[in-house]
């Protein structure tokens, strides 16, 4: 395991041991910064850490996992093939996802896919973006049957997607843009205006925290994710249509059309999105309830009503579990085969750890 301290990798860490996994293998853990430092006792007793950047050591291993970043992931991993090694590499990072003999995986949405690579002798196993996968595990179904022409996925990402760093200078821009308006928020009688300008003033001024973000998003947003590209979309956008379609196994003439704009707002680690799907044919929406409401164990469908979706549709309510609830589902103005919806999800588990710690038990179990 590498990586398993990092946000990503504690969350697999807690995943792992909720789960008892450890029991199943014999894990061994390696850093990029502690050599030799004691390693996690996970009911195996405590062992020195080893080198992340040692070939000769991690070739020692059937599978490794990480969640050290693509940066990592591009310095080891072409020496580890070139050195000959055979395992099979899991990774939470982006690098290695769009290559042709690697696999996208979110089981309960393409087992079919992982256990083909599998068969076929496939050794990397890549955990997807964290919106593609939030947003299969929701209306994944919708897919599979082959309902969709095509959908636009408009996104509400939250900080934790940026980095640790990112989410706690979200709470330091709250904190700031809370202590200029205190005294003011105090006075009852105080004009709501002038709460507003104080607020507007410190967004803009040069000392507001965003050295990590680069840009306010408490009070605010930030409507770019990721790198530019020429086609005007930026990578987070790039990804949902490339993605998407290689987790379902598809490609050329079958390809799903996915477009969107994917935004930063001031959530802490769930991911949102509204989606507008164009359905094929007139599906009655009882039918589209219950293919979602039977797709996993994890999709918890929300009735389209308001104290529901407020109560259950939020990121409040899901941070911290592995549940999806998807809701505000409803034939849209334009027709009755176009579909809105919303859906929500904790992007560190569905969106990260959750496919990584799965797949290793699908080894395992093999
Ligand atoms: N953030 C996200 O939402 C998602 C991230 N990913 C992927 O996972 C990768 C890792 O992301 P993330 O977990 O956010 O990265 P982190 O920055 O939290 O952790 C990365 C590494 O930093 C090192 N580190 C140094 N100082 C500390 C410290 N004080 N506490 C903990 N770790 C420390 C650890 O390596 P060491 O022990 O070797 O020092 C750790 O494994 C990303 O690069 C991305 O590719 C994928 C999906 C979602
Ligand atoms: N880009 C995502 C987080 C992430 O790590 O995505 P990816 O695994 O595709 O690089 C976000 O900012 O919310």
């Amino acid at each position: 395991m590498v990586g398993w301290r990092g946000m990503v990798g504690s969350v697999l860490m807690q995943r792992m041991r909720e789960e008892n996994d450890f029991a199943l293998v014999e894990p061994v853990f390696f850093t990029t910064s502690s050599v030799g430092a004691a390693g996690p006792d996970v009911g195996q007793g405590s062992a020195p850490l080893l080198d992340a950047t040692d070939v000769a050591q991690l070739a020692k291993m059937d599978a490794i996992i990480t969640c050290q970043g693509g940066d990592y992931t591009n310095e080891v991993y072409p020496k580890l093939r070139a050195a000959g090694w055979k395992g099979y590499w899991i990774d939470a990072a982006s690098a290695l996802r769009m290559k042709d003999d690697a696999i996208i995986i979110l089981d309960p949405v393409n087992m079919g896919v992982i256990k083909d690579g599998l068969a076929r002798g496939v050794k990397d196993y890549i955990g997807g973006n964290c919106t593609v996968s939030l947003m299969l595990m929701g209306v994944g179904a919708l897919f599979s049957a082959g309902l969709v022409e095509w959908m636009t996925a408009m996104t509400y990402q939250a900080a934790s997607g940026a980095g640790a760093q990112n989410m706690r200078e979200l709470l330091s821009q709250m904190g700031t843009l809370h202590g200029v308006a205190a005294p003011m928020l105090k006075d009852s009688a105080s004009a709501i205006l002038d709460i507003d300008r104080v607020v507007t003033d410190s967004l803009r001024s040069a000392d507001f925290p965003k050295k990590n973000f680069g840009a306010p998003l408490a009070g605010s947003l930030i409507p770019y994710i990721d790198k530019e590209l020429e086609s005007g979309q930026s990578k987070e956008e790039w990804k949902g249509q490339v993605e998407t379609n290689k987790i379902l196994g598809r490609s050329g003439a079958d390809i799903t059309p996915i477009d969107g704009i994917c935004v930063r707002i001031g959530a802490m680690r769930c991911h949102s999105q509204a989606l507008t799907i164009k359905l094929k044919r007139d599906v009655p929406l009882d039918e589209i309830e219950s293919m979602i409401r039977e797709a996993n164990d994890w999709v918890k469908f929300v009735p389209n009503h308001r104290e529901d979706s407020m109560r259950d549709l939020t990121p409040a309510a899901v941070s911290g579990s592995l549940t999806i609830p998807v809701g505000r589902v409803r034939k849209l103005n334009m027709g009755p085969d176009y579909l809105g919806a919303f859906t929500c999800g904790d992007q560190l588990l569905w969106g990260a750890a959750e496919p990584l710690r799965r797949m290793l038990r699908i080894l395992v179990e093999a």
